[in-house]
């Protein structure tokens, strides 16, 4: 079985996965406490982006930063045994680089769940960049795309159309469709709402890889 596979395993139920109180990976646990770090750096990153600091706290916040730089690169480790990205259950996978995404309710065809950008993802006029939002979709729909049991695959293409503005610091919903295959073509779909409003709609076709193909 791959990684991928593994991971899988543990969120596809009906769950709220938002801070489990333990979960492994590959077998082995995750370290008490790790996806509230996790969520500590978010509000960090949020924080940043929002702050015009006096010269003092910049100074003691690159202190306290390299700091914290330096503690964790004492446990840098090599991809395979990496958690964040990896830990499925985890809000956004525990992956900084994109939105705390919460997922709901997974079947083998449709995913629904719930995200907030942050600060951290602001373009202007408090509305998410518009780079956030891909990012979003192919998280969303690259896990479904796994899911099913179907074999691990890549995003060929993403298109993304913006259909009207998606507000930061505001619960987003998603949804994604696994709409048809054809051979190894796999057509996802899905949608980001403001309430009622339609913000985004995706998309993409993920390729599954042939056996040995990496
Ligand atoms: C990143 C996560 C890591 C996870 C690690 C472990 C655990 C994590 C836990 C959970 C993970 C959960 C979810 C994962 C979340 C997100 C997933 C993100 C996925 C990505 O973000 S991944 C990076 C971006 N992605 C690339 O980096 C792709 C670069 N690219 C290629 O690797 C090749 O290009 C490939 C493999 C796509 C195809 O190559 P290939 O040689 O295997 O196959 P081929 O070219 O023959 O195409 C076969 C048929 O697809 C048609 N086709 C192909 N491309 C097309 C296109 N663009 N438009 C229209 N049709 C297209 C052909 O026309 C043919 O169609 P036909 O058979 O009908 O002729």
């Amino acid at each position: 079985m791959d990684d991928e596979a593994i991971v899988l395993a543990a969120p596809l139920v009906r769950t709220d996965p938002h801070r489990p109180d333990t979960e492994t990976w590959l077998g082995r646990p995750v370290p008490e406490g790790y996806t509230d770090m996790i969520d500590q750096v978010r509000e960090l990153l949020d924080r940043l982006a929002g702050a015009a600091p006096s010269a003092e706290v910049v100074r003691s916040t690159t202190k306290t930063v390299a700091e914290l730089s330096a503690a964790l690169a004492a446990y840098e480790v090599d991809e395979p045994d990496q958690l964040s990205g990896r830990l499925g259950s985890a809000a956004g996978r525990a992956q900084v680089a994109g939105p705390a995404l919460h997922v709901d309710e997974v079947d083998d065809e449709r995913m629904t769940g719930r995200v907030r950008f942050g600060r951290h993802f602001l373009g202007s006029n408090g509305v998410v960049h518009g780079g956030a939002i891909p990012y979003l979709f192919d998280d969303l729909l690259g896990r479904l795309a796994l899911g099913g049991g179907r074999p691990r695959s890549r995003t060929a293409y993403l298109h993304v159309d913006y259909r009207s503005v998606a507000p930061i610091d505001t619960e987003l919903r998603v949804a994604a469709f696994f709409d048809r295959e054809e051979g190894r073509k796999h057509f996802l779909r899905g949608t980001l709402h403001d309430g009622d409003r339609l913000c985004a709609e995706a998309t993409a076709l993920f390729v599954a890889l042939n056996p040995g193909q990496t």
